[in-house]
């Protein structure tokens, strides 16, 4: 895919870190207010792993997953103020974000053909945000855009992780917060300890303890990173 002509202050920015840092709400929210595209790969993970699901593959079986992986068409959209995510057509937002598809999503996008196909798809996607883009995800500053003009790590610790999981699910699926933290940091474990890029902090980023931050903390302090880094281009 060709690279779009860049205006002069468009930034390439990741965000990584691990699961209820703050990344998708800071991500969204730095990229409407300084005019940039957004990426959720987290969500790109998800579609894949819901049309796996949706297809009867047996996802214990990472030959099975590799063999399918190029089939589903995923689009994502990139506007961070309605952000969307289909895929073969169909918006799948909503279903994505089940417990299911949660607790399926680390053993698939483990499989190297998956990683493969679904950050060739996030590269085009960069390449093509003329304005600039934020992508939040796991292996964003280490393997998909090493060029980052910024690159952030998200931390915080795992009770304040939780406990921001468990509002979300309030009233919607059953919220146990030793349950939510025992199955967030398995899913860490998992995402860190795959083969394939792994959940990393690269060497050039800057770490933020987003546990005791609150939201418009932790976004003040991305925007003005992101200010600082244009003012020296
Ligand atoms: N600094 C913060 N303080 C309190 N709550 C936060 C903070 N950052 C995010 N949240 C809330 O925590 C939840 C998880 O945030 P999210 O951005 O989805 O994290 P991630 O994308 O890293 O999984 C959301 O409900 C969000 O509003
Ligand atoms: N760049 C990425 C982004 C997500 N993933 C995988 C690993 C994660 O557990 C899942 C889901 O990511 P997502 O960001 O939606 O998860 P949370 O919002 O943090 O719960 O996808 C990945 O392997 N690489």
């Amino acid at each position: 895919m060709e690279t779009a002509a860049r205006t002069a202050q468009a930034v390439i920015v990741a965000i990584d870190g691990p699961s209820g840092t703050g990344k998708s709400s800071t991500s969204k929210a730095v990229a409407a207010q300084l005019g940039l595209s957004y990426l959720d790969t987290g969500a790109q993970y998800r579609a894949i792993t819901w049309w796996m699901v949706n297809n009867g593959i047996d996802i214990t079986d990472p030959g099975a997953i590799a063999a399918v992986a190029g089939k589903p068409d995923i689009i994502s959209g990139t506007d961070p103020s309605a952000p969307t995510i289909s895929v073969d057509g169909t918006d799948v937002a909503g279903p994505i974000r089940t417990q299911e598809v949660t607790s399926k999503v680390s053993a698939v996008s483990a499989v190297p053909e998956v990683r493969a196909r679904i950050t060739e798809l996030q590269r085009s996607i960069a390449a093509a945000a003329e304005n600039g883009i934020v992508v939040e995800g796991r292996d964003i500053g280490t393997t998909v855009l090493p060029d980052a003009d910024l690159k952030v790590f998200l931390t915080a610790s795992a009770e304040a992780r939780a406990a921001r999981r468990n509002g979300e699910l309030k009233g919607k699926e059953a919220a146990d917060l030793a349950a939510t933290k025992a199955a967030l940091i398995k899913r860490d474990a998992a995402d860190s300890s795959r083969k394939t890029s792994p959940l990393a902090k690269a060497d050039d980023a800057i770490e933020v303890d987003t546990s005791d931050l609150t939201l418009q903390q932790v976004i003040e302090c991305v925007v003005t990173l992101i200010e600082e880094k244009r003012a020296a281009k």
